[in-house]
Formats: structure tokens, sequence, C-alpha cells
């Protein structure tokens, strides 16, 4: 069983950590080390549900903090392999290059490294959870939502997703949709006895190609919407017209909008067409102006900007549970073949939370 030392340094943990390979849905390996490394530490009462890793802290402080991160990735890639990880220069900088280096184990490394405090200045409830980076409906701390809704409790969350080491307020909403077109199968020799569904994609795609996506300012920050194409299947045979095709669609939406606005704005792009909800997730507005996120704000002394990308910020916001993300990695290297990290950057954001919890 693959082990992680948290008395080593933060980046050296890191690396520890992507060398478990962990992609959606997989990750009972890296669950089973955090679990292992965490249950020794007496100031903490561990818990596991499914692949997701509980840990808190019971020492009767006025406030309860919650830090989390998701330990699953999205797929490797085989050409360039990005696993295991490797520490090297680019450009210069020392990097830790490879899978999950971004989004999100560096922040996993720092929730761990955290959970050494024996006697931080808050509570702190420490959440490892599992299949983030896939449908809503697999999300573990949808999962502990409704199974335990209480672990969830605390008066601030902190989800340490890529932001650069900088403050990312709120988050974009997400949802796919699919368009189903239908047509006639017939032999590919007599393409006139049936009808190609395949071919009618292309005024779906046409329009998608077409359309400008907006920048919404949302309580101060600006937020870049993107509606784009993400797959398309059809075609059963080399010699059958095929007889459908699904384009699947993805909207990320501001947070001025909910699921029922996202909805109706995709169809102004798609007039007349069925649209088909496949997954779906609101975001967050910034909420940077509570309290609990301004003195973490001013504690860090670190600049804000929006979170693009989906986060569970917007579960913590729905909860009534002030959240911001805060880690560290570009967030436009997360997903990317080439996700890489500055090692100087794990280690700042890994000095600014224990500077927060002193
Ligand atoms: N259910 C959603 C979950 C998608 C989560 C994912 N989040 C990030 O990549 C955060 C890092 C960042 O971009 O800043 C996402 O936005 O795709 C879904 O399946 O879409």
């Amino acid at each position: 069983m693959p082990s992680l030392d948290l008395t080593a340094d933060v980046v050296t943990l890191t690396q520890q950590l992507c060398d478990i390979e962990s992609v959606s849905h997989d990750e009972a390996a890296i669950a089973d080390a955090i679990e292992a490394a965490l249950t020794p530490l007496r100031h903490l009462e561990v818990i596991r549900r499914g692949n997701t890793v509980i840990a808190r802290t019971h020492l009767g402080r006025e406030e309860r903090v919650v830090l989390a991160g998701h330990i699953d990735t999205v797929p490797l890639t085989s050409e360039p392999a990005n696993l295991p990880v490797r520490r090297e220069q680019v450009g210069g900088v020392e990097v830790l290059w490879g899978r999950g280096t971004v989004d999100m184990k560096g922040g996993v490394a720092v929730q761990l490294k955290a959970a050494l405090l024996e006697e931080p200045s808050r509570d702190i409830t420490f959440l490892f959870y599992e299949a983030e980076e896939v449908d809503a409906i697999h999300n573990g701390l949808q999962l502990l939502a409704e199974s335990d809704p209480d672990l969830l409790a605390a008066d601030f969350a902190v989800l340490l997703e890529p932001t650069n080491a900088a403050v990312e307020g709120g988050c974009k909403g997400t949802m796919r949709v699919e368009v189903r077109l239908k047509g006639i199968a017939a032999h590919s020799a007599r393409p006139w006895n049936g009808h190609n569904a395949i071919h009618d994609a292309h005024e779906v795609l046409a329009a998608l190609a077409a359309h400008e996506e907006a920048t919404v300012h949302v309580d101060g920050l600006d937020y870049h919407e993107a509606l784009q194409a993400v797959g398309i299947t059809g075609g059963i045979a080399g010699n059958v017209i095929p007889d459908s095709c699904t384009v699947l669609i993805n909207y990320r939406f501001a947070p001025d909008k909910d699921a029922e606005a996202a909805l109706a704005y995709v169809q102004t792009v798609l007039p007349g067409r069925e649209l088909h909800v496949r997954d779906l997730a609101e975001g967050a507005r910034p909420g940077l102006d509570l309290p609990a996120a301004q003195a973490f704000v001013a504690a860090l002394g670190v600049p804000v900007g929006p979170k693009e990308g989906w986060t569970d910020v917007a579960r913590f916001s729905t909860l009534g549970i002030p959240a911001v993300n805060f880690g560290p990695g570009d967030p436009n290297l997360a997903h990317h073949d080439e996700e890489r990290c500055p090692v100087e950057q794990i280690v700042t954001a890994e000095q600014a939370v224990l500077r927060w919890l002193a």
C-alpha cells in the first residue's frame, strides 16, 4: 500500500500524493494512504465515508473552519506521460511537473501539513474528498452533505483549489447539455434512402462557433463565460448512414445566473433545439464582502480574482457558509498536458495557511 510521510516537506509530500494515481472513481489507494497517515494523530478524529476522509479537531475554539480538497484528478496523458511527477527546471523555475501538481495535490499537501498543528487557533475540519472532477452526482462532498451534513458545519471554508496562491472568489456554474439529432439509417452506398444525422450537427456546431462568449461583472469580479462543444457521438458502422448524432455542450456561466437562466440562455443560442441537461452545478457569487472572507484576505495579504472553474465553494455558499478558493498552482495549467507547479508556490501557500491558523 502506498504511504505518505507527513514529516516530509510540503513539496515532497505533494510529489508523494501525485504519484498515487487517483483518476476520478479510482481514489481508494490515495484515500487509504491519507487515512493511514492521519489516524495516528491523537488530536484528530478521523472518519471515512467511501473514499472521502474527514479529520476534525475538537479543541473548543470559538470558530470552526473547513479546509477542503478533492483527491481525484482528471485522466492521465500518455504522450507526454504525466506520472510519475518530476521535479525539474522549466524556464529557470523549479517545478513539480505532472498530473495533479496543480489540480490539486499541492493544495492537499498543504491541508495535510496543517493537520499536524496540534494547537491551531481555530477548530478545523479537514475534508479530503473523492470524485470532484466528474458529474455532480458522484461528488464526495455532495454525498457527505446527504449522509452526514453535520460534518460540513463550519463558520468559514477554504477550498485549496489552484489559485496561484491568491484568493479566487466564487466560481462559475457548469452545465452539460446534449443536443440529440435524429436521422434515418441506410446503406452508405445508397444514402438517398436515409438521412445523415451527423451532417445535421454542422448547424449546431456553426451556431456554437459563431457565438460570442460574454464577460460578466459580478460583485466586483469579471467572470468569462464559455459555451463549447465538448463531445460528439454517432454512427454504428463504416457503411451505414448514421441515424443519430449527439452533440455534448458545456456551458460555463457567470454566478449571476441560476440553472434556469443558464438553460434559457443556451436555448437562445440554439433556438428550436431540444436540450437535454446531463449534468449541472450552479456557481457561487464571490462573497468577498462577507466578514469571514475579508478577514482571510486581510490575514494573507494576497490579491483577489474570480474563480473561472467550478469548485465546491458553490456547495458551501448554498449551505450559507462563506467560502473562498486559495491554493498553489496556476489554474490555467489545470487539466493541461503540461500541468506543473512552481515548488516555491506550494511552500508559499503552506506558509500562508499555517500563519493564518497559528
Ligand atoms: N461537476 C463538475 C465539476 C467540475 C470541477 C472542475 N473544477 C476545476 O477544475 C477547478 C480548478 C479551476 O479550474 O480553477 C471544473 O471546473 O471542470 C463538472 O463535472 O463539470
